[in-house]
């Protein structure tokens, strides 16, 4: 039987045609592991990981803090519906960096898919491109970028996500291999020099790379290759050695600082002929003022979903603040803690140009793996446009701050 689900939703505007599959598929009972409740699908995904996967997935920093805030930021606001607004012909796409895409909701870059499932990246880059939504790749991939865009090939923005190497060698060789591949926006994330303090992962020692799992962005590069080489090491006979080397030369060694960053933007714009270079983990409108100085296209506010600063504000919160501190100059996307349409539509109200997802992707990833990543977006497009037409707004245009009130019955 074909797959009812698998409509691509590009020939559709209309998501809300995945709730009739759901319906439909469920009375065929086709799905196997099932549900479109984000917190029974993380539960799902917790049964189905290894308990060093659900680790990794769920670590967050300290006690968990900032990710609370991140859940909390959300409910902290509520939307104020619209009737008798004609909503049937509602639009949810939009354009990012020149792409037009239909709808503004984008795969936040996630480190190690083959944790999750052995198809990995390849499976997650496949569905983006199937649904035609930004795919970003993070430098930390299980399977070569050149690889990943193969799986691509329905189509859909490619960017890439820049742990910037110490070595400025390696550090043009994992850019120009993206950009070779397709990739056009560069997002060098800042907010991860060093892993913070994740008591989950501490207390199994779980960090991929030193076992030899997830370097093969590293060792699929030519520059990287050359340096193992040089080394006497092995990948293949020895990858725990090969993935010490690659967090050597990506993460420790060395914190960067805003110095670097003309040079890094520099090169970027060499290789792209100018295709915009964003940072990825700003929270405080000083360091969007900063960014927007030092010649950045934009930003993602973000605090890496609350795994870095324990105790930290959550990222909702301070969005309204940068929006206003950059005032419309550069593109201002938003990460942490989006579950829900109505989430999607709050981060927007508050002035993101477009969201990206994290964790609700890798959940339908390890129940699933392509399947999982394809019915789990699809239902937080769905559950969004649905709830753009019972809120009454017809167009992205139509979401802005009068369509939230902060709790306690204040204006914004
Ligand atoms: C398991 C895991 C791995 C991640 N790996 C990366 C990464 O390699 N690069 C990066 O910039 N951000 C990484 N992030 C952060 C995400 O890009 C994103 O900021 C965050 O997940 C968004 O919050 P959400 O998961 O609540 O949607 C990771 C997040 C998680 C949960
Ligand atoms: O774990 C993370 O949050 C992350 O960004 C990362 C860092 C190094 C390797 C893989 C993912």
């Amino acid at each position: 039987m074909s797959d009812p689900t698998s409509r691509p939703a590009r020939t559709s505007p209309n998501y809300d045609l995945y709730q009739r599959d759901i319906f439909k598929a469920g009375s065929y009972g086709v799905l196997s592991s099932f549900s479109t409740d984000p917190d029974k699908l993380e539960s799902l995904a917790k049964e189905k990981l290894s308990e060093r996967g659900w680790l990794y997935a769920s670590s967050n920093a300290g006690l968990s803090l900032t990710h609370q805030s991140n859940r909390r930021s959300f409910s902290s606001y509520s939307i104020l519906p619209r009737m008798l607004v004609p909503t049937l012909t509602r639009d949810i796409s939009t354009t990012l960096f020149g792409h037009r895409i239909p709808a503004p909701i984008c795969f936040a870059p996630i480190g190690v898919n083959a944790i999750y499932h052995p198809d990995g990246e390849l499976a997650v880059a496949k569905v983006a491109g199937e649904l035609g939504l930004p795919y970003c790749l993070s430098t930390a991939s299980s399977k070569a970028v050149e690889d990943v865009a193969a799986a691509n090939a329905a189509g859909g923005p490619k960017f890439f996500q820049l742990y910037l190497p110490h070595n400025w060698e390696l550090a043009e060789s994992l850019l120009r291999r993206a950009w070779n591949s397709g990739f056009d926006v560069c997002i060098m994330t800042v907010d991860t020099d060093h892993l913070a303090w994740r008591h989950g992962d501490l207390a199994q020692a779980n960090y991929a790379f030193y076992y030899g799992i997830g370097n093969e962005m590293g060792w699929s590069d030519p520059v990287f290759r050359k340096y193992l080489e040089e080394k006497g090491i092995d990948p293949k006979t020895d990858p725990r050695t090969a993935g010490r080397a690659w967090i050597d030369t990506i993460w420790h060694g060395k914190a960067h600082s805003w110095e670097d960053l003309p040079r890094v933007i520099r090169l970027w714009k060499d290789i792209s002929g100018g295709r915009p270079f964003l940072l990825k983990g700003i929270q405080h409108p000083s360091d969007a003022l900063l960014a927007l100085d030092h010649g950045c296209d934009g930003i993602v506010v973000s605090n890496h979903a609350g795994r870095q600063v324990d105790g930290a504000v959550g990222s909702l919160e301070v969005l309204p603040e940068i929006v206003d501190a950059v005032k419309g100059r550069m593109t201002v996307l938003f990460d942490s803690g989006i579950r829900t349409g109505a989430d999607v539509f709050k981060a927007l109200a508050l002035g993101a140009d477009a969201v990206l997802v994290g964790r609700l992707w890798i959940y339908g990833l390890s129940i699933q793996g392509e399947h999982g990543v394809r019915h789990v977006i699809k239902s937080l497009l769905a559950e969004f446009d649905i709830l753009m037409d019972v809120a009454g707004y017809k167009s992205l245009k139509d979401v802005d701050r009068k369509a939230l009130r902060v709790s306690g019955l204040t204006k914004l």
